[in-house]
């Protein structure tokens, strides 16, 4: 059997394999301590060895960062597998091997022995003693299956307990032995207790998961997954892949995490660091749009209009709106001479740069230079010689110029344009002609719009429009990569928003249709895609559920029929866990009966409530002497936090009590998708706490109650 069970252990031959394997793990930790030491040296004594300012501040940037890098985690393990390369020449297998990352053909490895890690580690002489999980030789420990070795004869599975090497498991693959979804190690990382920020999970990446990780830079990606079939983390391994292998044109452009609310950003804030990846930026779109300050709130009515695209044709209209034709002719005087440009010049001008298609801040400056430079043409003619660049700069700052630029391209701001649109109902009508009706340009039109745009009191929805309009006016830079998680939520205006930071660059979307609450929440992946500029993203769907236990999954399936989303049924690795469906008298005080049980087991609590009633749950726990955190506080020492349903999405609790599910469907208008968001937080235990009635599609189900159903 290839699975081994080591503790104490009787056999003297794995004994020595464990204790062979401990001195590679200390040797490894010593190594990456000098190569740490020796980083911090060279920032130490960076400044003295650079050249100029600039330059020590790159280095010392730099440095810092390799500083950051080579940080050890004395809980974590410095390697996770091992992989020995059969050897079709008939030598013995050899420990380490060339720091070879380039050899892809398993060929080159014959014979060869690495072990698997989270960032290399090399020992004084060079020789790699732990190879980076990313280095492409690393892909077999992830790929290679008894159908398909590729060159791998065993590979080595390790367990760990508080950064102690405590247990091996090894495949044959050469002998066609596979545990796949049976590993130990794998179960029981998937059975851990959750506490705390989330944690990479590079040690047991899944082959269906690698193929998205290492999908190319170029490549586009759009994952459908159900709860909890590790869409986040495949995001985060994606990213920290794509900055291992184009380090530099990455670091330039930059990678960028979007997700929905900062309680999730804290919650998966630790994994890249875990990586070595210190430097990637992580943003909800409400952040990446920040231009104005949000101080108003609207109807949802008018919020949703704001979401529609159409938005982006009525603000792309009201720009080119602003262009207009010319009706007198330029006359400028430099003093010595007057000169001219007469009405037909200007009208080519005009139409021409039009023509182009530039941003329309690029095309007021094009049609300046233009002028300027028919300027300088008949100064040429008359002078026979250049005029100097200060007459040019005059000319193009000069009062004739600047009116007729003010006239034809009058300067715009994004906010002035879309304080001027939403104040005027007239303006609006001439641009929201045919594609909103009266009705709509009257829910749009602000009652009683501020005088400027400073001191209009902006919407989120505004914010968005504001960033359409900034882009339609000025070119943004944008990212080498962006992954957008729960980017079912996203609107297309804000899947724009997105597109703009993205456009030279590559996506990760990841989402479930059937986790959309957002109002304007996609209903099909292909039209998110157009939004976002990446029509021809595949669609990748992943299965294998590894947080929900399967019977909370079989419950909150049951909500499925009733979302009207076409996504494929997820099949949960866990058969452990627990369900207990209870009808209560005294909602408060079950929940704090409950609570306790589940401070009897290891791991999280999450208490997940409408919002409305999450003040008064933590209230009568906190008088129970039940101390509680909230979301955002990953770092909490407490381990019962009390979570608004709308803000537990991505999250997930060892031991979760849902309570009164009526009262989360109620409260909004895609509340069952809420709900169904809500019951697949689970890793091991759901409670779920009612008073009234449960919504429909569960209470029509054969739901289990009493006591946990199945506790693992
Ligand atoms: N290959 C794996 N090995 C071990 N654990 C895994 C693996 N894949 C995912 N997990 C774990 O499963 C849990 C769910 O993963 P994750 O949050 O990425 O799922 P998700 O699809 O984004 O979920 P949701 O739809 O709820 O946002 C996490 O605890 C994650 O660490």
């Amino acid at each position: 059997m290839p699975a081994l069970d080591l503790g104490p252990h009787p056999d003297t031959h794995l004994d020595a394999d464990l204790a062979a394997e401990r001195a590679h793990l200390a040797t490894s930790r010593a190594a990456l301590g000098r190569m740490r030491e020796r980083a911090e040296s060279l920032f130490a004594t960076g400044d003295q060895v650079a050249g100029d300012a600039y330059a020590a501040e790159t280095l010392g940037r730099t440095l810092a960062r390799r500083v950051a890098e080579l940080a050890d985690d004395p809980t974590t393990p410095l390697f996770f597998g091992r992989l020995d390369f059969g050897d079709t020449t008939g030598g013995s297998t050899t420990d380490s091997a060339p720091a070879d990352d380039g050899a892809e053909a398993s060929g080159d490895h014959d014979g060869r022995r690495y072990h698997v890690g989270r960032r290399h580690v090399t020992d004084e002489r060079g020789e790699p003693l732990v190879l980076d999980w990313r280095a492409p030789v690393s892909r077999s420990f992830y790929r290679a299956s008894a159908r398909d070795p590729q060159g791998v004869a065993v590979r080595r599975r390790f367990g760990f307990s508080n950064g102690v090497l405590t247990s091996f498991e090894d495949e044959r693959l050469d002998r066609g032995e596979e545990l796949g979804t049976t590993s130990r190690i794998l179960t029981a990382e998937i059975e851990r207790p959750r506490v705390g920020p989330m944690r990479d999970i590079v040690a047991t990446i899944q082959p269906e998961q690698d193929e998205l990780v290492r999908a190319d830079l170029a490549d586009s990606i759009c994952v459908q997954g159900a709860p909890g079939t590790g869409k986040t983390a495949v995001g985060l391994h994606r990213a920290a892949y794509l900055l291992y292998l184009h380090r530099e044109r990455l670091r330039r452009a930059g990678v960028l995490i979007v997700g929905p609310n900062r309680a999730f950003l804290s919650y998966i804030a630790a994994v890249l660091p875990a990586l070595g990846e210190v430097e990637v930026e992580q943003a909800t779109v409400e952040e990446l749009i920040s231009r104005v300050e949000v101080r108003a709130v609207e109807p949802p009515t008018v919020a949703a209009l704001k979401h529609d695209v159409r938005m982006a044709d009525v603000l792309r209209r009201a720009v080119q709106a602003q262009i207009g034709t010319p009706t007198e002719p330029i006359t400028v005087s430099d003093g010595s001479f007057r000169w001219r440009i007469g009405l037909e010049p200007l009208h080519r001008i005009v139409d021409e740069t039009r023509g182009e298609g530039l941003p329309y801040s690029t095309g007021r400056e094009r049609v300046r230079a233009r002028v300027v430079s028919l300027l300088q043409r008949q100064a040429e003619a008359r002078r026979a010689e250049s005029p100097s660049d200060a007459w040019l700069r005059r000319m193009s700052r000069c009062r004739p110029v600047i009116e007729f630029l003010d006239a034809v391209w009058p300067a715009l701001t994004p906010e002035g344009l879309v304080h001027g649109l939403l104040s005027d109902p007239a303006r609006l009508a001439t641009v929201a002609d045919g594609l909103f009706s009266d009705t709509e340009q009257a829910l749009l039109c602000w009652a009683k719009p501020a005088r400027t745009p400073k001191a209009t009191r902006w919407t989120a929805a505004d914010a968005l429009l504001i960033d359409e309009a900034a882009g339609l006016l000025e070119r943004s830079s944008g990212f080498g990569h962006v992954v957008v998680d729960e980017a079912q939520d996203l609107s297309p205006m804000q899947c724009r928003a997105i597109a703009r930071r993205s456009e030279h660059g590559s996506v990760t979307l990841l989402g479930d249709l059937a986790q959309g609450t957002a109002p304007w929440a996609a209903r099909d992946w292909r039209e998110s895609l157009v939004h976002l500029g990446k029509p021809d993203a595949v669609v990748v769907p992943l299965t294998v559920g590894f947080r929900v236990p399967a019977a909370v999954v079989a419950f909150a399936n049951l909500l499925l029929p009733a979302l009207a989303v076409d996504v494929p049924p997820a099949e949960s690795l866990r058969h452990d866990g627990g369900l207990d469906v209870r009808t209560v008298t005294d909602l408060t005080a079950a929940t704090v009966a409950e609570v306790r049980a589940a401070l009897a087991h290891d791991g999280s609590v999450g208490v997940i409530a409408a919002d409305d009633a999450v003040d008064g749950l933590r209230a009568a726990l906190a008088d129970a002497g039940v101390a509680t955190a909230t979301a955002d506080d990953v770092a909490a020492a407490e381990r019962v936090t009390v979570v608004p349903a709308t803000l537990v999405k991505g999250l997930e609790y060892d031991h979760v009590v849902v309570v009164e599910p009526a009262a989360i469907v109620a409260a909004e208008p895609r509340g069952l998708h809420r709900l169904y968001v809500v019951l697949t937080r689970a890793v091991s235990r759901l409670a779920v706490l009612h008073q009234e009635p449960l919504p429909a599609p569960l209470s029509n189900g054969s739901v289990p109650t009493g006591p946990a159903t199945a506790e693992g």
